[in-house]
């Protein structure tokens, strides 16, 4: 994708933590978790819960119940470019969960948010099923109308990827 689609700033909260899956947007007041609560009355397994909270880095969106939860629902993770907290606990629970910080601090619980329709996370748009990918490197959003397109030009990349193994293998000390 011409190196765009890169959410900038949004960081994975434990090691080897993966990332598949379309998104169910939410836009929430910064700082506020009311909507992330509400938007796990219809998210759908496989989902991936992607919020702008306004780049918030001071009041935790999430911690280990909020993830119990995520958990139990089966969804495919989530990306916040907000914060998150608990980190200990969600290493052990397993739910792949992306954001741009950690604090202490819990969050306010009255709103004002926003289900689906367009939003941002680290300065890039994601729409209600854009497919999100997430590693130890950070999160990628492919626009759904090229996921057909990125899959294929990933495979040939793949495929050159492997041919430059390949050949740096060969590759011995000079002198
Ligand atoms: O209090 C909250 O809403 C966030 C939190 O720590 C949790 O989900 O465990
Ligand atoms: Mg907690």
């Amino acid at each position: 994708m011409d190196r765009f689609g890169v959410a900038d700033g949004i960081r994975p909260l434990w090691p080897g933590a993966v990332l598949s899956g379309p998104a169910f947007t939410v836009w929430t007041r910064p700082g506020d978790n009311k909507g992330l609560h509400a938007a796990f009355e219809t998210i759908r397994r496989g989902e991936v819960l992607v919020v702008n909270g306004g780049g918030d880095e001071t009041r935790a969106l999430i911690g280990e119940l909020v993830v119990q939860k995520a958990r139990a629902l089966e969804i495919g993770g989530i990306v916040l470019d907000g914060a998150a907290r608990d980190v200990t606990e969600l290493a052990g629970l397993g739910v792949p969960v992306f954001a741009r910080a950690v604090t202490p601090a819990g969050p306010w619980k009255t709103g004002p948010y926003r289900i689906g329709g367009t939003i941002a996370v680290g300065g890039v748009p994601v729409n209600q099923g854009d497919w999100v990918l997430g590693d130890d490197d950070g999160v990628a959003i492919v626009p759904a109308d090229q996921v057909d397109h990125v899959v294929q030009t990933a495979n040939e990349l793949i495929e050159g990827e492997a041919q430059r193994r390949a050949a740096n293998q060969k590759l011995v000390p000079r002198g």
